[in-house]
């Protein structure tokens, strides 16, 4: 699925798989690739060497000549969504993916074989011409969510288009993050265990010296605290920031690590479409670039982002893949994301549950501008390189319903540069849910 929210952010889960034997493709993907090659990589690397640097280990796919067979098959196939690609040394298995898909299509689901609505026989195409390659090397079972949205046909599963098919909802002995009474309970945990305010507490391996400062909160309460609605009302909701919270270093590699995720302009979530996924648009709200560090871009499982969720899960006590991956964001002069809410309607009712928590993160020291502001609680954080803020989208007392105070906007960046970086925090398993196509 490729988008989701309010705020409009596009999902890092929906990357398309990275392997491709596409012939016009065919190029080194890395400065060194000649000289690994004159070494003798290609022979003592070749997982590596064959894959990122086949023009100077000569393995660029064969151009093929099809047989008339094929050619019609390819016709066939074409009816159901992008002509396919068919090349390389996996070339008979793809063909046999493309006659098994023709099959399916004819035999099956234009004969009634499933008991399909027509929104989601119209919908269930090939989006991508790689769709019957990645099927034939078992994307369809490594890749599910992915696969079952833009490739269905290849995956014979055309059925799983529909959201409530592929994505039932979660049985009642599933855990939430956060129970009623929870957050607020938490939120007093992470002022009452922050190193930096305590000196005699020790480090734990993995965290910093991290202090806490309380911007916005609500009145402590003596002895059994009472759950309801209202009372969460008539108080402040919690807003905090940590200082020193990551250390240079990690700023920096995060800041890289966007770089080679590649930043791209910020979406905005667009009409909700036949299988539960949102359209992604350009908006005129939103103006920053960004990049999802996820594991397609082999960015999620680099140490430091690992780090980093672990440090938060520590923190909240809310497991790390209940986060959504890192979303790391960029902000030239005169670039801006006004007022929205992080919260996202639909999810409250999905498998991952609504957004609860967002854990934001400064990268870097921004000469003017680019505050967070929260106008309904009258609060701006100024970016400060290593400095994160947490605030709730949810109410202590229902963590399924949205606290609208929490309300915020980047302000434009007026000289310099912003870099930053979202964790959204999931009632559930975000990681889960989003592997299935299901956010
Ligand atoms: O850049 C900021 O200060 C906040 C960004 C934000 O609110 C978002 O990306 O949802
Ligand atoms: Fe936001």
């Amino acid at each position: 699925q490729e988008c989701s929210a309010d705020d409009a952010t596009c999902s890092s889960s929906s990357s398309t798989p990275d392997t491709t034997t596409n012939q016009e493709q065919c190029k080194d993907t890395h400065d060194n690739c000649s000289f690994w090659a004159k070494q003798g990589e290609c022979d003592a690397n070749p997982n590596y060497m064959h894959i990122f640097c086949p023009i100077s280990c000569n393995t660029c796919p064969e151009p093929r000549q099809a047989s008339t067979l094929e050619a019609l098959l390819l016709i066939e196939v074409s009816k159901y969504g992008k002509s396919q690609k068919v090349e390389g040394k996996d070339a008979v298995k793809t063909l046999e993916v493309i006659e098994r898909t023709v099959d399916y299509m004819k035999n099956v689901v234009f004969k009634g074989g499933v008991d399909l609505s027509e929104d989601i026989v119209v919908e269930c195409t090939n989006k991508e011409e790689l769709c019957a390659f990645w099927a034939a090397i078992g994307e369809c079972e490594a890749n599910p969510g992915y696969m079952k949205l833009k490739c269905a046909p290849s995956c014979q599963t055309c059925d799983m288009i529909d959201i409530n098919k592929r994505c039932p909802p979660l049985t009642d002995d599933v855990v939430p993050a956060l129970l009623p009474g929870g957050l607020n309970a938490m939120f007093e945990r992470i002022v009452a265990t922050a190193p930096g305010n305590n000196t005699d507490l020790e480090i734990a391996p993995g965290m910093t010296n991290y202090s806490v400062v309380i911007h916005s909160r609500p009145a402590p309460v003596e002895g059994e605290a009472v759950i309801d609605q209202k009372l969460d009302l008539e108080q402040p909701p919690w807003l905090i920031t940590f200082n020193n919270f990551l250390t240079d270093e990690e700023c920096e590699q995060l800041i890289i690590l966007g770089h080679k995720s590649e930043y791209a302009r910020s979406k905005d979530v667009g009409d909700l479409q036949a299988d539960g996924s949102y359209d992604s648009v350009v908006s005129t709200s939103r103006t920053s670039e960004n990049a999802w560090c996820s594991y397609q871009k082999k960015c999620r499982s680099e140490e430091v982002p690992q780090m980093i969720h672990e440090r938060i899960a520590m923190i909240t006590g809310i497991k790390a893949n209940h986060s959504e991956d890192f979303q790391i964001l960029k902000y030239e002069p005169g670039q801006f994301y006004r007022r929205h809410h992080d919260y996202i309607e639909l999810q409250a009712d999905r498998q991952c549950g609504p957004r609860v928590l967002t854990f934001f993160l400064y990268l870097n020291d921004v000469e003017e501008g680019g505050a967070t502001n929260f106008p309904l609680l009258d609060i701006a954080v100024k970016p400060k390189k290593g400095q994160a803020v947490l605030w709730p989208s949810v109410l202590n007392s229902d963590p399924k319903a949205k606290d609208y105070r929490t309300d915020h906007e980047a302000q434009d960046v007026i000289k310099g540069i912003k870099f930053g970086a979202n964790a959204w925090l999931h009632l559930y398993d975000y990681m889960a849910a989003s592997e299935m196509g299901c956010t």
